[in-house]
């Protein structure tokens, strides 16, 4: 498979650092619209075909492989069916934008603790839903967190602008941070964020160098942390999909594809580069 359009310098000097040296990369992906296509029932995300594979093979050479995700550590871990999966035995999974890490090595989660704020928010959330006029809005209860879905709404856009202003006021009241996604609005304990559970990771490993794929706003800070660190000699390749049309993180991006299936064909491309080495 041949070398994917990579339109940055940054970008070709991050791909060349994996080829030439995998021990020292870290290959790190967000999982909802980038290893598995978006759908209208959180429940029921899966990895597109190959997502799991071609994490697996780029794990024999590469120092770390892991998954940065908004979701539960443990329902990531479920719903993507990594645990057991053939050679994904180092994997590991940060969850809750990295208040959580679940090791496939021990099969066990490790957490920050949690803010007493987000049980202030979650018996308030019914109520404002009601007053707001989006009762049927679908609220995910992640336990340390509360993602609010407008997707299954007749107006999803409209609806997620109707939420905005109060829920921005419910995140500062209960000291919980609102993070924007696609169709969601998500409240969340602050202090943490993909930027933070990247750098914790390329510290704990000594990463030289590192993929990053994602699709969403949230996955910005996982961007400018590498980018912060590109100026401290850290090689960086940051992929995007349009899953969610996220035009800031598009133009940031030194490689775009369209869905998690080119998701797939980029890290398919990397193995095969660096076992042509
Ligand atoms: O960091 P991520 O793993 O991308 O988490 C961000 C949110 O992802 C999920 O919501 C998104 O995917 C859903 C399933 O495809 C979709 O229905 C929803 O509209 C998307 O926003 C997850 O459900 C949220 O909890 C995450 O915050």
């Amino acid at each position: 498979m041949s070398t994917p359009v990579i339109q940055t310098d940054a970008g070709r000097e991050g791909w060349e650092a994996i080829v030439s040296d995998p021990s020292t990369a870290v290959i790190s992906s967000d999982f909802d619209g980038v290893l598995s296509p978006l759908v209208e029932d959180p429940a029921r995300s899966r990895p597109v075909e190959g997502a799991l594979d071609a994490l697996a093979r780029l794990a024999r050479t590469v120092n770390q492989v892991a998954i940065v995700t908004g979701r539960p550590a443990l329902v990531a871990t479920e719903l993507s069916g990594v645990s057991g999966h053939p050679g994904l035995g180092s994997l590991v999974v940060l969850g809750h934008y990295g208040l959580e890490r679940w090791d496939a090595a021990t099969g066990k989660v490790t957490s920050d603790p949690v803010p007493e704020g987000v049980t202030t928010a979650r018996d308030r959330l019914p109520g404002l839903l009601r007053e707001v006029g989006v009762p049927d809005a679908f609220v995910e209860d992640k336990d340390s967190s509360l993602a609010v879905h407008t997707r299954r709404l007749d107006d999803p856009a409209g609806a997620l602008e109707l939420l905005r202003a109060p829920l921005t006021a419910l995140a500062q009241e209960t000291g919980l941070r609102l993070e924007p996604g696609n169709l969601v609005l998500e409240l969340r304990p602050p202090g943490i964020d993909k930027g933070v559970a990247l750098r914790r990771l390329i510290e704990s490993t000594g990463a030289r160098s590192i993929l990053y794929a994602g699709d969403d706003l949230g996955d910005l800070s996982a961007y400018r942390a590498i980018q912060a660190q590109r100026d401290t000699g850290l090689r960086g390749v940051l992929l995007a999909t349009r899953s969610s049309n996220a035009t800031e993180l598009i133009e940031a991006a030194d490689i775009v594809v369209d869905d998690p299936s080119g998701v797939v064909t980029v890290l398919t491309a990397l193995s095969d580069a660096i076992s042509a080495r």
